[in-house]
């Protein structure tokens, strides 16, 4: 898995179309989301993942973990993204390994949303600036 971390004043979408056949069944609610404050995580769950998915979201969350106490964030959004890889998971493993990695950073302790998996959408990002601010890691099982 790859992903970019953004250290945020915030991080806000809109749902717009289908970007795939089956997207995440999503609620009125689920169209729109805001988080103030964050560390936003775009990830792209890449086929090497498919190995074994559970791994690597323990590796991800690790990672999270890390960023989120150098930069006191308390808060993470999990962002969907297919453009950090040119070898990209299917989408079914995708979406269970961003729902297991939503539901780890919860249990950990952090307040966290999770942007609609399979639309394509508008989003606007305010990035703090800050040396620690734009950083990235990759994580792939061992096996
Ligand atoms: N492996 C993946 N990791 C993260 N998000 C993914 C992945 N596969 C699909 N998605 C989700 O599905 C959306 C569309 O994925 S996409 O690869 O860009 N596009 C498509 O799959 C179709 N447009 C056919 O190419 C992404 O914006 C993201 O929300």
């Amino acid at each position: 898995m790859r992903m970019l971390l953004i250290h945020s004043d915030y991080l806000e979408y809109e749902v717009r179309d289908k970007a795939i056949k089956n997207p995440e069944p999503i609620n009125e609610e689920q169209r729109k989301g805001r988080l103030d404050e964050v560390l936003a995580v775009f990830a792209s769950v890449e086929k090497v993942d498919e190995v074994n998915p559970d791994e690597v979201v323990e590796k991800a969350l690790a990672e999270i973990k890390d960023v989120a106490g150098q930069v006191k964030a308390e808060r993470v959004f999990v962002y969907p993204f297919a453009h950090l890889s040119s070898d990209l998971a299917k989408p079914d493993v995708a979406l269970d390994v961003l729902r297991k990695l939503e539901e780890r950073l919860k249990e950990e302790g952090f307040e966290v949303r999770r942007a609609p998996f399979g639309y394509y959408k508008a989003f606007r990002l305010s990035c703090k600036g800050h040396p620690l601010a734009e950083l990235s890691r990759t994580v792939v099982p061992e096996g």
